[in-house]
């Protein structure tokens, strides 16, 4: 049986081998040419036999239509942009307005895909009395991007067609069917400060990520090597994108042509520098200064927000990334699905402190052992080793 879940008041379809189909909704979108029970059973038949050529164009249309917009809101952030949500993170007008619009174009761009999206957002505190300014901010910015593109002819969207595309991202992924997976500010700390922050967008496909995006509108098209800050000659805005089986790729957010990209190929632990969060409220600086000291890193980390991170590895600016977050936070998929496939097709390899794979396949959240750790295959063996030295060690002082 292949369940087809469109959101947005458009069909749920069900298909089982009979086949029957229930259609239990009209069709009614004012964002989809919805497909017709018979092209969705041809897709169906298809499944396995996928390029993600169009999903990938699509996908890549929506982050850098996405970073168009948030560098906007980037330049002239206003305090009032800036909200804190119940669990105290911030959220801007840039993250609800970088997923509504992300949404928008993946259904656009699909029109005979099922749609199912798993992210960040979600639209409860923007329904609110006190969220009616914030929201009317929000429509414009979307509006105004997609009028500024130029290549969607839809009616100006309304404040509740923002909010149904935001709550698009309500979804709960897991092991079956397709879902696209978003992170609409990845690093939203680092986009308040002016530093780092990603667009990451990614789609699972029977639970694995079978391609990857991540749009980084600050990130420097050199290598940032071993410092994270770059003079203002520098040309930034970097597009990242991996399929499955097809290598990754790298672009200038203003479209150049995509070189690809490869991860240091260094064995040498003395040459490799590593990569950790800005925020160490994120990930602990203490545990991966005592790991890097007993790989024999010798150089000092290298501190930036973001799956930008993994966008930079991807291309061999640094050889490691360490990310231990303190007890109790669990890590979301959004954060990390983007940025896996590009570093693991760039030749890399993700894992959980303890060495297993990163299972996307679980829900919202990823199920995983301590921390996550990236490298290239020559240095997992040694880097896994001074991991469990370090977290013995970790927990034998307390
Ligand atoms: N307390 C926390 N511990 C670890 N990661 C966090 C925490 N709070 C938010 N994050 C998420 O960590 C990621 C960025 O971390 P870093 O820049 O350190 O890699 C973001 O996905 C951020 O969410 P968000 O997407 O809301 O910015
Ligand atoms: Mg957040
Ligand atoms: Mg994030
Ligand atoms: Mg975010």
């Amino acid at each position: 049986m292949v369940t087809i879940n469109c959101l947005r008041g458009v069909p749920k379809i069900t298909y089982t081998s009979t086949p029957k189909i229930t259609i239990s909704k009209p069709v009614v979108s004012l964002f989809s040419k919805r497909a017709s029970p018979l092209v969705a059973i041809v897709a169906a038949a298809s499944f396995s036999s996928m390029s993600y050529d169009t999903e990938l164009a699509a996908a890549k249309k929506a982050a850098s239509l996405a970073a168009r917009l948030c560098q906007k809101v980037q330049k002239a952030l206003l305090q009032s942009d800036v909200q804190s949500k119940s669990d105290k993170s911030p959220v801007t007008v840039a993250d609800y307005g970088s997923q509504a619009l992300v949404s928008f174009v993946l259904e656009r761009e699909l029109p005979s895909e099922s749609f199912s999206l798993v992210a960040e957002e979600d639209s409860g505190d923007l329904r609110k009395e006190s969220g009616q300014e914030t929201l009317q901010r929000i429509t414009k910015l979307v509006n105004d991007t997609i009028a500024n593109d130029g290549s969607f002819s839809v009616p100006t969207l309304t404040a509740a067609d923002v909010l149904g595309a935001i709550d698009c991202g309500k979804s709960d992924g897991g092991s079956h069917g397709r879902h696209w997976v978003l992170d609409p500010i990845d690093g939203t700390k680092g986009f308040v400060r002016g530093d780092q922050y990603a667009i990451a967008l990614a789609l699972l496909d029977e639970g694995k990520v079978v391609l990857g995006v991540l749009a980084c509108p600050n990130l420097p098209l050199a290598s940032i090597g071993g410092d994270s800050r770059h003079s203002s000659d520098d040309e930034v805005g970097c597009l990242f994108f991996a399929k499955v089986g097809a290598g990754t790729y790298m672009q200038s957010l203003d479209g150049s042509s995509p070189i690809k990209v490869h991860v240091s190929t260094t064995e040498n632990p003395e040459e490799a520098s590593f990569f950790e969060s800005f925020e160490a409220a994120h990930s602990s600086h203490d545990l991966s200064s005592s790991i890097a000291n007993k790989l024999g890193v010798k150089a000092p980390p290298v501190r930036i927000d973001s799956q930008a991170k993994y966008g930079a590895l991807s291309r061999g600016d640094g050889a490691i990334y360490l990310r231990f977050p303190h007890k109790g936070y669990r890590e979301k998929i959004w954060d990390h699905a983007a940025g896996c496939i590009v570093v693991t097709e760039a030749g890399g390899v993700a894992t959980d402190a303890a060495g297993n794979p990163l299972d996307f396949s679980k829900g919202r959240y990823l199920d995983l052992d301590t921390g996550i750790i990236v490298t290239n295959q020559k240095l997992m063996p040694s880097l896994l080793k001074a991991v469990r030295e370090s977290l013995d060690e970790a927990t034998s002082s307390l």
